[in-house]
């Protein structure tokens, strides 16, 4: 089996805890892809749901899968969001960002009552860090910004290289909100909560790619089969 069919098996899996005249955020990556193109063909068979896309490819992929939209200034809360990851660690706790998306990713799943994560089971860690952190920060002052940031790593016991994430062509990756972001390769990070609680509280930081206490079920497909993990 493929790692795409592990990856659409898992959005199926997230598909059955879909109601009808449900709320939801629809996740960015070619995971969650999966899941929007699912949940489209459900929606042409009658489901009642909207959506809320945490990035403008979501945006696209869902208008052309038939799923109707709404914005979080239009609806109070959502349901559920079902999206994707980089690394998930025993705790359910996650590193996010390969895609870019994780600013409005984390806007979405903190305003959603439940987060389901699918992913192959590749993305299953011991430690997270082995995926490098995604940092979204705005370009100016990025000097001083960049220096807070090894200032917070020196105090959490991390260190490693970190690049200006680029496009294949060379140039900056702009996110959806205009900003740029830093891929820090920290190898193992020891305590994620109190890195991503460092990270919260520098100027210049937009949003980071760690997501303490959001997911609350993981679905994982393996060559073996499903394996769903719900916080304890
Ligand atoms: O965080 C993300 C995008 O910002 C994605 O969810 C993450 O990169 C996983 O992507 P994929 O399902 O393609 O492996």
């Amino acid at each position: 089996m493929s790692m795409d069919d592990l990856k659409r098996q898992a959005a199926a899996r997230a598909l059955e805890q879909v109601q009808d005249g449900m709320k939801l955020g629809l996740g960015t990556g070619s995971t969650a892809k999966h899941f929007v193109e699912l949940l489209g063909e459900r929606v042409k068979a009658g489901l009642k749901v909207v959506g809320v896309p945490t990035s403008e490819a979501t945006r696209a992929d869902a208008e052309r899968c038939g799923v109707p939209l709404t914005t979080l200034e239009d609806v109070d809360r959502l349901d559920l969001t079902v999206d994707g990851a980089d690394e998930v660690d025993p705790h359910l706790e996650l590193i996010k960002g390969g895609g870019g998306a994780l600013l409005r990713e984390k806007i979405v799943a903190a305003a959603s009552d439940r987060m389901i994560v699918i992913a192959d089971d590749s993305k299953w860690v011991d430690a997270l860090g082995r995926f490098p952190l995604p940092i979204e920060v705005i370009p100016f002052g990025l000097g001083a910004t960049r220096r807070a940031i090894e200032a917070a790593f020196a105090q959490n016991g991390v260190s490693g290289p970190m690049d200006i994430r680029k496009t294949k062509d060379g140039h900056v990756f702009v996110t959806d909100g205009g900003h740029w972001i830093i891929d820090a390769r920290l190898g193992r990070i020891p305590d994620p909560p109190k890195l991503a609680a460092s990270l919260n509280s520098i100027p210049g930081v937009v949003e980071h790619g760690l997501f303490i206490g959001l997911a609350r079920t993981v679905v994982l497909a393996g060559a073996q089969g499903i394996r769903v993990v719900d916080r304890p």
